[in-house]
């Protein structure tokens, strides 16, 4: 492989300082076009949407697809979504999350519908809590923390805007392994062990655990195998790990990984920076994962990164994002997460990016995945639930960082997604008060705040009630 190493080290934005055990993963570190970040991209920088027009369109049951009248801008999304998808606010099958099929293989996840719905509720608010096992801190089971909404307004709310948002949103923690591969410090396998206990605790149905990457690249998940086995017990999630690769997903197998995921991107700049390949090259690469994950019944989600932009190329065009989500559906990807990876989205370039993925794969099958880097990410989940999006990645507490834009932040806080889904109605079975304690116990750990502001906020709230007392 030194061909690939030759080429890495000619990338010039590529931050390969592989001596210093402490610093992040070779592909967040550009030395140009900085600026580019600096403003929100616009209409007028994303390519002509007739491109989109151009991809074939393919019929899918639940997709929500543009008209064709409706190439443009998006703005009709951002109007109000006026076709249904199957869990759409308007459409009386609960379907959700507990029927979900992978497709080689008829998949059941642990936790049914039923059962959440049958968890004790120990909390105000929507999501009440789940019973999972975990550590919790008792304290905080003896406050409220809920969502200000009126809950009456919400459930039958005539308007378009709310209407149009799913009933049940699935949350998939990725503090564990986007959140923590990000962090500079280097956390204790136990403390990792822990906060994944108390995630899963939380009633979060998936915690992406760790990555079975090169530990050179990524040093802050190199004990990947032991916080395997700290956390395969445990029941009621799904723990997902990330396989760049044969050798990584061998790795996971043996580990216990019970599902992987594969990760491409939507920018060539950026595959040959993070994975040390070219785009093509690495769908190369995860096809070979995809079917020997198939041999051993093990379900593959896919990303794509540089959804809307990227670092060092600017712009990136929706038809390109298209493309790879489409080629990742079609090798056998249950699901794929749309990520914009440094957080420059506003819902003026998901929306357009949105039609064109829609046009190709079903709704149903796609997540979003925002990092919070210039406080868009709320306001990107809000229209991609709008447009018929029922996935949402996010960290707790906002864990991670983005090294290529100054002071920028990591995830959006699966705190305040919560929140704001509690705000809408939404139902996610997610424990708020439980969440919150997961993300003050990783803030301590981290010495820094929680980057949520919902937890800042209702930790502040509690203090203040209490001091009442
Ligand atoms: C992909 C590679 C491995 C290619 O790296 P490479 O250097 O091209 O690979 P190689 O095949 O030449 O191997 C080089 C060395 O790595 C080893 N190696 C090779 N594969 C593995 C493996 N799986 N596990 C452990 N070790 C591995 C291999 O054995 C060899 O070891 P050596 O002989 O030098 O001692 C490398 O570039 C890498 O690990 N990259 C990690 C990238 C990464 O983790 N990025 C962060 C995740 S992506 C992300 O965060 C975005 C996302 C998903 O969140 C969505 C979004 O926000 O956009």
């Amino acid at each position: 492989m030194q061909w690939n190493g030759v080429r890495r080290a000619h990338s010039l934005w590529c931050c390969k300082t592989l001596t210093n055990n402490t610093h992040l993963h070779h592909a967040y570190v550009p030395v140009t076009t900085m600026s580019s970040l600096e403003e929100p991209l616009a209409f007028d920088k994303l390519p002509s949407m007739n491109t989109i027009d151009r991809i074939q369109r393919f019929s899918s049951g639940g997709a929500c697809r543009p008209r064709d009248d409706d190439v443009g801008m998006g703005h009709r999304w951002i109007q109000g979504r006026d076709c249904t998808t199957s869990n759409c606010c308007n459409d009386d099958d609960d379907k959700s999350f507990g029927k979900e099929s992978f497709p080689w293989k008829r998949h059941t996840r642990k936790v049914s519908e039923g059962e959440i719905l049958l968890r004790s509720i120990s909390f105000s608010g929507r999501n009440s809590s789940s019973t999972v096992s975990g550590t919790v801190s008792k304290s905080f089971q003896e406050h409220k923390f809920h969502t200000f909404s009126n809950d009456n307004g919400i459930s039958h709310s005539s308007n378009k805007l709310v209407r149009g948002v799913p009933k049940f949103v699935k949350v998939v923690e990725v503090g564990p392994r986007d959140g923590l591969q990000n962090e500079k410090i280097i956390v204790p396998t136990s403390v990792k062990v822990e906060l994944i206990q108390r995630l899963v605790s939380a009633g979060l149905p998936v915690v992406e655990a760790t990555s079975f990457v090169s530990p050179k690249w990524v040093p802050q998940l190199a004990d990947a195998k032991d916080v395997m086995d700290g956390v395969n017990a445990l029941d009621g999630a799904r723990l997902p790990v990330l396989t760049p690769n044969l050798k990584g997903f061998e790795a996971a197998v043996s580990a216990g990984a019970k599902e992987v995921a594969i990760f491409a991107s939507a920018s060539e700049s950026f595959s040959l920076s993070n994975i040390n390949c070219t785009i093509e090259e690495s769908l190369l690469r995860y096809r070979a994962v995809v079917t020997a994950a198939k041999e051993h019944s093990i379900p593959v989600r896919g990303y794509v990164s540089c959804v809307v932009g990227c670092p060092v190329e600017g712009a990136v065009p929706p038809s390109k994002v298209a493309h790879v989500v489409k080629e990742l559906y079609d090798m056998g990807c249950f699901e794929i997460s749309l990520g914009d990876t440094i957080g420059i989205g506003t819902p003026g370039t998901v929306v357009p990016m949105l039609e064109a993925v829609m046009a190709v794969v079903p709704a149903e099958k796609l997540a979003v995945h925002f990092h919070d880097t210039y406080g868009q990410a709320l306001a990107n989940i809000l229209v991609s639930l709008q447009m018929g999006i029922n996935i949402v990645d996010s960290s707790v507490a906002g864990l991670g960082g983005c090294p290529y834009a100054k002071g920028a932040s990591g995830n959006v806080a699966t705190e305040d997604v919560v929140y704001m889904l509690n705000g809408l109605g939404v139902q996610t079975n997610v424990d708020l008060g439980k969440l919150i304690a997961a993300g003050d116990f990783i803030s301590k750990h981290l010495g820094r705040p929680n980057g949520s502001k919902a937890a800042v906020a209702l930790n502040r709230r509690v203090t203040a009630d209490a001091s009442k007392i």
